[in-house]
């Protein structure tokens, strides 16, 4: 962040926005435009005119205006090998793309594909040696793209594949596809958000009755138990090696419990209650302003007695065959499924409440895209235990976590 000092008075005029007096110091915590800056005031942060603040200090010398979408250090994560041996030994997602690739290969035939975010070009190769299309644009904005061409000559692909290093928002194609096909799954489904450059190639170059795969994706969660994770980052200040370490509890609740945990495996005995589907994208219809905020409700009838720590999330994902009639491919990120490299995600309540079967936890989840950090969002969970007299503990919630700004 950086300090400036405001040269004019500035009136508020959306709630996002924040006011000021001439003479006021700023901090600076972000530029997402040269006209609009995230800016912080005595405590409060919001929209500010860049125009109207001069910088203190060490005046003239201008920072980078700092890219909302992190681009350098996302598609720099992409061009090293890290990132693509985990998806890549990801053999349930990467064998279910295959068997799309499969299932469909009749129907590709002499089709035109674009393969978004293609990285090392797995999803094109199949296409490539499993069907026969007449031809795979290979998308990749990472310096991944080049490998990508080699791999492509190296498996005598390069008649049907074509690489196009660059993003996807950016690029030109010769024409319209009648396949769009990515791999864009992130976190709780949309982190990284390149679900919307899925849909940008899809509004620019798939043709009118084209297919996307996936084809539609589903948000699943559950109610659930943590008994192994909150014995290891709240249980423990208990007693540790005979002493009272209970004062530090604040703050493990505050270090471990604020943000989601990514990659936990959760056990199916876990779930106090049904999974559900809580949100549901149709990749045909939904619109980039759509992912601003997405809500989803939900009302679990608790069938297993036991503690309530927290929710865990998933995510499934359908491919529609080519072919009407023909079956479609589920590839599900859930408990009951085999393991991927995305597991689940556990979100930990400040407080645990004992369930008992006969209650119901009935709610909301909202997904709020953060908008100054495209790639970032935050999870919101709001929660009514009812049906559950008996029971003293509080009744209701709701907490927001940070994925991660
Ligand atoms: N998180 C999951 N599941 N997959 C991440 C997969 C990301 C791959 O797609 C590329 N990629 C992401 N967004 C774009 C874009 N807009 N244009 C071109 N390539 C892109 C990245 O560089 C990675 O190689």
């Amino acid at each position: 962040p950086r300090h400036y000092v405001a040269s004019y008075n500035f009136i508020a005029s959306g709630s996002d926005q924040l006011g000021f007096t001439s003479g006021d110091a700023l901090l600076v915590h972000a530029k997402p435009s040269s006209e609009w800056w995230w800016a912080e005031l005595r405590g409060v942060k919001g929209y500010v005119p860049a125009s109207y603040l001069c910088q203190t200090g060490d005046a003239g010398e201008e920072d980078e205006i700092e890219d909302p979408w992190q681009d350098e250090e996302y598609f720099g994560s992409y061009s090293t090998l890290r990132l693509h041996l985990e998806m890549l030994s990801d053999r349930s997602r990467t064998e279910t793309y295959r068997r799309v690739v499969v299932s469909n290969r009749a129907s590709l035939r002499n089709k035109a594909v674009m393969d978004l975010g293609c990285g090392t070009g797995i999803i094109s190769l199949f296409c490539a040696q499993l069907a026969q299309p007449s031809v795979v644009y290979a998308v990749e904005a990472s310096a991944m793209a080049e490998y990508t061409r080699q791999l492509v000559r190296q498996n005598g692909c390069e008649e049907v594949i074509r690489v196009l290093q660059g993003r996807g928002e950016d690029i030109q194609l010769p024409g319209k596809v009648d396949v769009l096909v990515s791999e864009w799954m992130g976190n709780c489904l949309v982190f990284e958000f390149m679900v919307e450059s899925v849909l940008s190639a899809r509004d620019r170059w798939l043709r009118e009755g084209g297919v996307m795969w996936p084809s539609s994706a589903a948000l699943a969660l559950a109610p659930c138990q943590a008994h192994d994770y909150f014995a290891e980052k709240m249980a423990f200040w208990e007693r540790p090696y005979g002493l009272d370490f209970t004062p530090l509890q604040p703050l493990a609740q505050q270090e471990f419990f604020t943000k989601p945990k990514f990659s936990h495996v959760m056990e199916p005995s876990d779930c106090l209650a049904s999974p559900r589907h809580v949100i549901s994208l149709n990749m045909y219809t939904l619109q980039i302003k759509d992912l601003e905020e997405i809500t989803g409700q939900f009302d679990f009838p608790v069938e297993t007695s036991g503690t309530f720590h927290g929710f865990t999330a998933w995510f499934a994902v359908y491919f529609e065959s080519l072919d009407a009639g023909g079956t479609t491919v589920e590839l599900n990120t859930g408990p009951n499924s085999e393991p991927t490299h995305w597991k689940q995600t556990l979100f930990m309540l400040d407080q645990p409440v004992s369930l008992n079967t006969g209650s119901s936890v009935t709610g909301t989840i909202v997904l709020r895209r953060n908008p100054v950090w495209r790639r970032h969002m935050s999870v919101t969970l709001s929660w009514n235990i009812s049906g559950d007299a008996d029971n003293w503990c509080p009744q209701s919630g709701t907490k927001t976590f940070p994925m991660w700004r």
